[in-house]
């Protein structure tokens, strides 16, 4: 090992996301073989103890590329030096709780760790919420890092990104790695736009490939947009692996970029590109190229697209209005 280990914080390190993500983290898939790493765990002091057996696997496995795991309850030493944060840890909805009482038990959580990653994160850190809901609990810690460049905080929607490539996949016959060019837009929640007006099947335009518009807004939408839902149903609890699994390619993208002529999906703070008003966390497709992601331009929208985009952009701005009003942000 040469490199200077890079720091990656991870917070609800005890949960489920945190068990499935850890490992793959330190075994080099989320910045590369050749990268070494050291983690910084993050829990609440009921999750210590969970948090220190993970890390007591971590080291049994004797991973080449991990320098150290430090675990902690105080996020001020959590996001110390840290160069990539995974904000996984969340409260999740209980039963009797409203979305408002979800929000306000989140701001508690996002707000106090934008701050300190505001006062002791590295210059170039970049942040991807998973914890939900992801992308407002992404502006809450934003708007609580006021020195941090906004572009670096981002929402997880690269597991609905990567459930409709499943699913066109499946309807198609096409390879997974056929497919291209596909968009989520908006919120991760189930007013999600997954688009496919411009995606590629081995180079032809999907929507054409697929013909049958009733598909697309019936099963299709619908299907990935519930995904987490259906999930919950058949497992008993939410997607643990695939959410890892998303989050590492979030990253994985973000940091060694996209490939030549295909795009991702990541929620970022919106710059009012297509209409989506300036400074919500939205999901848009984006190219990565050295460290950095740009909105791809010039996307034609059609209308069926744009009422489906402004319904999940209106969410996303009733969630930003309420979290305003609890002086979140
Ligand atoms: N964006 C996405 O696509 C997805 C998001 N999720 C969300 O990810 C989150 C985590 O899911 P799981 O790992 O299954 O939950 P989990 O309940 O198994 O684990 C959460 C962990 O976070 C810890 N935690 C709570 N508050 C914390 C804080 N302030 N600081 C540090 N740690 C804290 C808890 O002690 C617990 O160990 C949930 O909000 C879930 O809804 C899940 C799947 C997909
Ligand atoms: O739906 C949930 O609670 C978990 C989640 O975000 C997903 O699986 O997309």
């Amino acid at each position: 090992m040469t490199r200077t280990p890079v720091n990656v914080t991870v917070t609800g390190a005890a949960g489920q996301i945190g068990y499935a993500l850890l490992f793959r983290i330190a075994s080099g898939h989320l910045l590369g073989a050749d990268v070494p790493v050291k983690l910084r765990l993050l829990e609440i002091p009921q999750g210590m103890k969970a948090a220190e057996g993970t890390a007591m696997e971590l080291d049994d496995c004797a991973f080449p590329l991990l320098a150290g795991i430090d675990i902690f309850d105080d996020p001020n030493k959590g996001f110390e030096g840290a160069n990539v944060a995974l904000l996984v840890g969340a409260r999740p909805r209980t039963a009797g709780m409203e979305r408002g009482d979800l929000l306000a038990a989140n701001g508690g959580i996002f707000k106090p760790q934008g701050q300190a990653i505001n006062a002791h994160a590295a210059d170039d850190i970049k942040v991807l919420v998973v914890g939900n809901p992801a992308n407002t609990n992404a502006l809450i810690a934003q708007a609580s890092a006021p020195d941090v460049p906004a572009e670096r905080f981002t929402a997880m929607t690269r597991l609905d990104h990567n459930r409709a490539i499943s699913q066109l996949a499946a309807k198609t016959g096409a390879a997974v790695s056929d497919i291209k060019r596909l968009t989520i837009w908006g919120n991760h929640s189930a007013t999600q736009y997954p688009d496919i007006f411009h995606a590629e099947i081995a180079g032809k335009n999907a929507a054409e490939v697929v013909g049958d518009q009733a598909w697309l807004a019936d099963t299709f939408i619908p299907t990935v947009a519930k995904r987490g839902a259906a999930i919950i149903d058949a497992r008993g609890a939410s997607s643990a692996a695939s959410a890892a699994n998303a989050a590492i390619d979030h990253v994985h993208t973000w940091v060694n970029g996209t490939a030549e002529g295909d795009w991702t999906s990541m929620g970022i703070p919106s710059d009012g590109s297509y209409g989506v008003p300036a400074g919500l966390i939205s999901s848009f497709p984006v190219t990565c190229k050295d460290g950095k992601y740009e909105i791809v331009q010039g996307l034609d929208v059609n209308e069926f697209s744009r009422a489906r985009i402004d319904a999940s952009v209106q969410e996303l701005s009733e969630e930003r209005d309420a979290v305003r009003e609890l002086g979140l942000i």
